[in-house]
């Protein structure tokens, strides 16, 4: 009794201190600036704010339209306090500029970002920043190189294989809409490790596969913390670490057996003189060789190559599925789009041809609706990042060091000022040659931008674009009647309640 009278004493003084903690004086450039306004709250630590947020997510409230509606009440720049600690947003075009671009450096992951991470991405790109993440986007950049997937083979392999899947899902349920999204997740799951690890996962073929399985909760549990960081401490962690087990038993297979693959290589080419003239990266067929490449100089580990793998897949998995999902989701609502962009189709590649990047580049109504499908869904609605120094913003607001600071792609991309009044509507012709003069740099920034800008943006054009050529060669897609989709606004956009089309058995050319 007496102990927790003594506990209970310490905490709540403790809170007082935190609360009523006194006020730092201002620095000179925070004198000199305009402080960001604060969402207002009554509470103290702002709890009201803070459990608004929290219940809107857990009562599956549809978070992006949650902030776009607070933005649009209190401006484009705002502070959404909450336990005291500031957390900046901005939608406009030059702070996100500022921040993505001009003055990078200063905005990192950051240490809270990268502890929500940690058990499951490690210090793999995705998590890094410094010299971590310059080594690895500098070893892994020459994958990515269209020159990599030109043919796009190993995309239109996978595609046989989804449109087999989507076969049997019509055969087994005739008449009936298909869910797409769980499709798409698999579809991309595979094609992404072969691409990264060159051995696929099958996970088109095996609809509950081990590894997506596993792959799916440690996302998931990730993306919780993600939203509310708060769940880092309160979730149980027994579950997440069994399930990236799986995970790490899968890659450690992969990376040993391409350790020993490289020895040998090594060893023949010590063996054989000037054959290490060799251009470093060339003729490497996977992500983890191009790794390998330089493990004489870099010494990496099988931890670090593990983090690699597991980064670029979640970077490269869901975002590209969330693309396909959506676009599905758009076509279903307007025939109209789909009856262009199989003329264009029947046009540039024709009925039955199997299309390759130089074909698909030619598809200019078709990359118009990409586009406008990655900006009213951009598939990373909203990211962080973190201030290291104090800075000013270019509209003059002041942001504190070691501070959050965010952007919404979601949100940026409705703005109407910048889109004008049509710019919910879903509308591929302001990609148009008459209107797309008027859309300027950072306004459109699904693919983020700035030296962190997505590596794998040409490769997910492409697989989109492929994709959707065939399943358009070989399908009509229409409404599911009384079928809405839901916002998921977790670190990709999905849908909670996936994405059901009605999808047709028809050739292109009747
Ligand atoms: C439609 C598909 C995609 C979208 C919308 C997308 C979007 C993004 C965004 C917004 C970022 C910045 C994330 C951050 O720094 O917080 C990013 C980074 C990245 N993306 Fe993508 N991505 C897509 C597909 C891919 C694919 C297919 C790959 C590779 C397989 C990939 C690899 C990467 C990597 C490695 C980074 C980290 C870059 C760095 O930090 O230097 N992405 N992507």
């Amino acid at each position: 009794m007496h102990s927790d009278l003594i506990l209970g004493t310490t905490l709540a003084a403790a809170a007082l201190a935190y609360v009523f903690k006194p006020k730092k004086p201002k620095t000179e450039l925070e004198a000199s600036s305009v402080t960001v306004p604060v969402i207002p709250t009554y509470l103290p630590l702002q709890l009201d704010g803070v459990l608004h947020y929290i219940l809107t997510t857990l009562s599956g409230k549809d978070e992006m339209e949650f902030l776009r509606n607070i933005t649009n009440r209190f401006g484009n720049t705002i502070n959404f306090r909450g336990f005291n600690r500031d957390f900046i947003i901005v939608l406009d075009p030059s702070s996100i500029q500022h921040i993505l671009a001009k003055n990078q450096p200063n905005y990192e992951k950051g240490p809270e970002l990268q502890a929500i991470f940690h058990e499951f991405l490690g210090s793999g790109i995705f998590n890094a920043d410094g010299e971590t993440w310059k080594t690895q986007r500098q070893i892994a950049r020459p994958h990515f190189q269209t020159s990599e997937f030109k043919d796009a083979a190993l995309i239109n392999r996978h595609v046989d294989l989804l449109i087999k899947a989507i076969d049997k899902q019509m055969a087994a349920n005739p008449g009936k809409p298909i869910e797409v999204q769980s499709i798409f997740c698999r579809f991309t799951l595979d094609e992404a490790t072969e691409f990264l690890f060159g051995e696929t996962v099958h996970a088109l073929k095996e609809e509950n596969s081990e590894f997506a399985t596993s792959f799916n909760y440690a996302q998931a549990i990730t993306a919780w913390r993600f939203r509310v960081p708060l769940w880092r401490y309160l979730l149980p962690k027994k579950r997440l670490l069994k399930e990236i087990k799986n995970l790490e038993e899968f890659v450690y297979k992969i990376i040993d057996n391409a350790m020993a693959r490289e020895k040998v290589r090594v060893e023949e080419k010590e063996r054989t003189p000037g054959s290490e003239k060799e251009e470093k990266g060339k003729g490497h067929a996977t992500l983890l060789d191009h790794f390998l490449a330089e493990q004489e100089e870099h010494n990496f580990t099988r931890e670090y190559l593990r983090d690699m793998l597991l980064n670029f897949l979640l970077a490269g998995r869901d975002t590209t599925a969330s693309l396909l999902t959506w676009t599905m989701w758009h076509l279903s609502q307007r025939p109209d789009v789909v009856d262009k962009l199989k003329k264009e189709i029947l046009d540039v590649v024709g009925p039955t041809a199997v299309p390759g990047y130089d074909d698909i580049k030619k598809l200019k109504y078709q990359k118009q609706v990409v586009n406008e499908v990655l900006r009213l869904c951009p598939p990373v609605p909203f990211n962080i990042r973190q201030s290291v120094e104090e800075d000013v913003l270019p509209n003059g607001y002041y942001i504190p060091p070691g501070t959050p600071v965010s952007y919404s792609a979601y949100s940026t991309h409705r703005l109407p000022d910048l889109w004008g009044e049509d710019a919910l509507e879903f509308n591929p012709d302001r990609w148009g040659p008459e209107r797309v003069g008027s859309i300027k740099p950072f306004m459109f920034v699904p693919f983020h931008a700035g030296p962190r800008i997505c590596l794998g943006q040409n490769l997910a054009y492409t697989t989109a674009q492929v994709t959707l050529t065939r399943l358009l060669q070989h399908y009509d897609i229409k409404a599911s009647p009384g079928f809405q989709p839901q916002n998921l606004g977790d670190i990709v956009l999905f849908s909670r309640n996936g994405v059901e089309v009605l999808i047709e058995k028809k050739s292109i050319a009747a």
